[in-house]
């Protein structure tokens, strides 16, 4: 099975095709595939190109835990690079569908950087979802054992939960972020984001995800919280998204539509043993 490895600001994905799968792929499967030690390794598997009736491309995206994620910015942003690479797309936008709706995208500087139309972020608790009461979702409390914080939640397609600090660093993403994850509020579990506004123009974010853990930067977490420092009137569009890997640039319209623009790196392609998908590690 052939795979091809990118990453986008160090959060890293599997591009693999569908033509060149001989079965379905399994969650154990895809838990081993994006193993660091037992498999490839990454933050997740972009199964496409796809066939679909709402869009020129399907895609499905996956976690390394085996979920399914709705949406991925920098997984659309691989995947766009990995069309371009495949001469499937040329510089003109091109449409994408995946299970949080259809983006379209633009290829720039010969790959290197990719601009997506990501939809619109709702804060909407029935959208999210977040469990009580049809509201937005702003300024709320949430306890973390003996800690509580004041949150947002936002969905751009896939759920999110951010928390506006004066101060972030991945310590804290890494001690509240799973427990955040798995929060009852959340019926779908959610991406965690720790928010620091650096200017009207800036914030930094620390990101836990869904289903993948601490990861250097994420696409719709920068989107999510871009929106919610917008929103709570703490930054204007254009907003710079500073991440431990690199930064994005988000721009919001007044009706919450999301342009993210960033880089891809294309990092190698292979072939996966068939040795790998027969392997069963006691704790993977
Ligand atoms: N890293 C991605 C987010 C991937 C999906 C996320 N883990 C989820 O389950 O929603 C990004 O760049 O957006």
């Amino acid at each position: 099975m052939r795979f091809y490895k990118y990453h986008a600001l160090g959060n890293d994905y599997l591009v693999i095709n569908p033509e060149d799968l001989s079965s379905q792929l399994t969650s154990e499967q895809i838990q081993i595939i994006c193993h660091r030690n037992f498999g490839i390794g990454s933050d997740g598997i972009l199964l496409g190109p796809l066939p679909s009736t709402q869009a020129q491309f399907g895609l499905r995206i996956f976690n390394p835990d085996g979920s399914e994620a709705e949406k991925s910015g920098n997984g659309l942003r691989i995947f766009s690079r990995y069309l371009w690479d495949t001469g499937l797309v040329s510089a003109a936008p091109f449409s994408i569908e995946t299970l949080g709706g259809v983006v379209q995208s633009v290829i720039q500087d010969g790959g290197k950087i990719v601009q997506v139309e990501m939809g619109t972020v709702s804060f909407w608790s029935d959208d999210i979802p977040v469990v009580g009461d049809r509201r937005e979702v702003i300024k709320e409390q949430i306890n973390v054992g003996d800690v509580t914080f004041t949150f947002c939640a936002a969905t751009i397609g896939n759920p999110h939960c951010v928390i506006s600090l004066t101060e972030v660093d991945a310590a804290i993403a890494k001690k509240y972020g799973s427990i955040l994850e798995t929060h009852p509020f959340f019926p779908n579990r959610t991406n965690v984001q720790f928010m620091q506004v650096l200017n009207r123009h800036t914030i930094k974010i620390e990101i836990w995800e869904r289903g993948a853990g601490y990861t250097l930067a994420s696409g719709s977490s920068s989107s999510a919280a871009a929106a919610v420092a917008h929103t709570l009137g703490l930054c204007d569009s254009p907003i710079t998204v500073q991440m431990p890997g690199g930064e994005i640039l988000i721009q919001i319209n007044d009706d919450f539509k999301i342009s993210m623009t960033g880089s891809v790196t294309k990092v190698a392609q292979g072939e996966l043993s068939a040795e790998l998908s027969d392997f069963t590690p006691l704790h993977p």
